[in-house]
């Protein structure tokens, strides 16, 4: 089973940006413990902070892999080409954010991801990628 993990705008900075909102471990760290947890997955890892990379590799993923993890960062909010490259593909999505967005910002709430996900998970730190994984394998 194939499964990307696609981490947008400043996720690179995990464990060093405001680890208050976002926490102190990197996704670097946690990625070792993620593939640990799911030896049966084979994962592929990218992270950019330019949207039309993003949706360069949701479409070359988007048609092949058996499930996407992605956390949109601030593009989440803003980008409704990310939205329509995740409509385009048949891959199933499961979009996660480490923060509540619910309980930030009023502009945080809206998602231009979110309608075209399986589903979504929020608030549950970087927990929440292990928790999309899982229903990646269970569907
Ligand atoms: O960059 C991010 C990270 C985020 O997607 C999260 O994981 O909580 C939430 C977004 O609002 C923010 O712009």
């Amino acid at each position: 089973m194939q499964i990307a993990i696609i981490n947008g705008p400043n996720l690179n900075l995990l464990g060093k940006r405001e680890p208050g909102i976002y926490g102190s471990t990197s996704f670097e760290e946690y990625f070792v413990g993620l593939q640990a947890m799911f030896p049966a997955v084979s994962f592929h890892y990218f992270q950019s902070n330019v949207e039309g990379e993003l949706i360069n590799e949701i479409q070359r993923v988007g048609f092949s892999y058996d499930g996407i993890v992605i956390n949109p960062g601030g593009y989440t909010h803003t980008s409704i080409a990310l939205g329509d490259a995740i409509a385009a593909i048949t891959t199933p999505v499961v979009e996660v954010h480490v923060s509540n967005v619910h309980a930030r910002e009023d502009f945080r709430k809206i998602s231009h991801v979110s309608a075209k996900a399986k589903g979504t998970i929020a608030g549950l730190g970087l927990m929440g990628y292990e928790l999309a994984v899982r229903a990646l394998i269970e569907k």
